[in-house]
């Protein structure tokens, strides 16, 4: 009680009970279905730039502090208030350690490079999108059952990011419905995260399930338990036999395993570093990070373009004229060309957010100032991303889909805005991959399907915009909830459209 009436943050305007609980916070991740990014807005128009959101953490709202926050000299690291709740404590995306952080990023970030991407995905993604866009012509046209937009971009997305990181995949996108066991068991996992972030043993049931417990549970839940065992089995085949996989087959298993040891393959020092947890917990998080967050920008991005019928036709046409054989395989190095596509594909990254919830920091020692505010060592800190995606003084009209506002000139200085992947040491290492795929995923799309809208469609900027840290959108709340009309796609031979 002597502490919170001397602490320095009492300076800092913002509710009275979240000064003493974060149980504040709680009460709008959990029990009022992850309203609190909406919330926050709310909070910035009541107190100002700064407000103190919990006892020990500051929102910003001024998109100057994004640049402080998440500078790349940047020494603060994540707090685990927040990153705690994931249930993969050993995955990269954890770590705060800065030396087991600055090695383990080492040997993941290779492994999405530039070239890894062209020379080792490309023909993958492009295969993957090929069956996607055969399966919404074939499977579901007017009189069959509707395809949601959402299942079908996350099947597509979840066979790239595993294929290519375990050599194996679920094929979830040739799945009836692309509702696979895989998916159910995400979209069932996922709602437990904000949950854990303020209950704390929520995180440790989920991973100590006892087996015994499983075939009582709902089919859902089991979908999810059998994902944590599947990533675990994964680890234990591999580190029995390392050495076993062709260079065909080359897993981020072998980049860990022998990116830790000395020799070209397997040393006796890799096995004593890479652990069966690590690699469970990394291959957990990767399959979540490579596949919710690219679909979920596509997914955003295709309900704007089809609702904004000026932007779907410039669309098309620079596909078309650039493309003029849909059934001849275009290189992503012409698809990269394209000024429109690339725009759009901008508008739906901001619009999408990467990150819905605030990233939250912690200052290091001796203290900061975060947008001309000094903030004591110790503290909590972030801006969300949509803070800065949404600011009108840098994107006027900014829940407008306007592809054109990245053509103007004197464009490129908005790219700094452009904060979906996140800033300074704690980036996304997949924004190669995330580029290749949606570059591949919305010129395939709107090149060879044809898509048209229902009647019963609401423009998405009509909508209730819902962002934060819950449901299935861990990473990019906007996209739609389920079951909402807007996320279903139904295809009727050459034509497709929203229901
Ligand atoms: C449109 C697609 C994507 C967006 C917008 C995005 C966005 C982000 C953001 C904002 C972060 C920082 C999170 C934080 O600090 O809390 C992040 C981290 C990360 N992302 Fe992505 N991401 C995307 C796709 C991918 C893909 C395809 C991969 C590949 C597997 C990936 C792998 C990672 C990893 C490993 C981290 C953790 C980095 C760290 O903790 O230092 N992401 N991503």
């Amino acid at each position: 009680l002597f502490k919170q009436f001397f602490n320095p943050l009492n300076r800092f305007p913002g509710p009275r009970l979240a000064r003493w609980t974060r149980y504040y916070m709680a009460y709008y991740d959990v029990f009022k279905g992850g309203a609190w990014i909406e919330h926050l807005q709310e909070l910035h128009r009541l107190y100002g730039p700064v407000v103190r959101v919990a006892p020990n953490e500051l929102h910003f709202g001024d998109p100057r502090a994004y640049g402080d926050i998440y500078s790349t000299s940047s020494k603060f690291i994540k707090d685990l208030d927040m990153y705690g709740a994931f249930p993969f404590p050993e995955s990269v995306f954890v770590q705060t350690d800065p030396r087991q952080l600055a090695a383990r990023k080492a040997l993941i970030t290779p492994f999405f490079s530039k070239q890894a991407v062209l020379n080792q995905i490309e023909g993958n993604i492009r295969s993957t999108v090929e069956k996607l866009t055969c399966q919404l012509a074939k499977n579901h046209s007017p009189g069959q059952i509707p395809a949601n937009l959402n299942h079908a971009l996350r099947s597509t997305t979840f066979d790239v990011i595993t294929t290519y990181c375990f050599a194996t995949s679920p094929d979830a996108v040739s799945h009836p419905g692309f509702h696979s066991e895989v998916l159910i068991g995400m979209d069932t996992a996922l709602p437990y995260v904000p949950l854990a972030k303020h209950f704390r043993i929520v995180k440790v049931l989920i991973r100590k399930i006892p087996d015994w417990i499983t075939p009582v549970l709902s089919a859902s839940l089991r979908a999810a338990v059998k994902q944590l065992g599947d990533v675990e089995a994964m680890a234990e085949k591999f580190l029995a036999n390392p050495d076993a996989a062709d260079d065909s087959h080359r897993t981020i298993f072998h980049s860990l395993w022998e990116g830790t040891g000395t020799g070209e393959r397997a040393t006796k020092r890799g096995s004593h570093l890479v652990t069966k947890e690590w690699l469970a917990d990394e291959s957990l998080f990767l399959r979540f990070a490579g596949s919710d967050t690219v679909s979920s920008t596509c997914v955003v991005g295709c309900r704007y373009i089809l609702a904004e019928p000026t932007v779907l036709r410039e669309l098309v046409e620079e596909l078309d004229n650039a493309w003029p054989d849909k059934n001849v395989n275009l290189g992503i190095e012409v698809l990269e060309k394209l000024p429109y596509l690339t725009a759009v594909i901008k508008e739906s990254l901001r619009l999408s957010h990467g990150v819905v919830s605030p990233m939250t920091r912690i200052i290091s020692s001796g203290g900061a100032a975060i947008a001309g505010h000094f903030v004591p060592e110790g503290t909590s800190v972030a801006i969300a991303n949509s803070f800065v995606h949404l600011n009108t003084d840098i994107f006027p009209e900014p829940g407008c889909f306007l592809p054109e506002r990245w053509l103007q000139p004197g464009s490129q200085d908005l790219e700094k805005h452009l904060v979906a992947f996140g800033r300074g040491p704690r980036s996304c290492p997949g924004i190669n991959l995330a580029w290749c795929e949606m570059y591949l995923i919305f010129g395939s799309i709107f090149r060879k399907l044809n898509l048209t809208l229902p009647l019963t469609f609401v423009h998405p900027g009509k909508q209730r915009t819902v962002l934060s840290l819950c449901t299935q959108k861990t990473f990019c709340k906007l996209a739609p909830k389920k079951g909402c009309n807007i996320s279903t796609l139904v295809s009727s031979g050459s034509s497709q459209y929203l229901q």
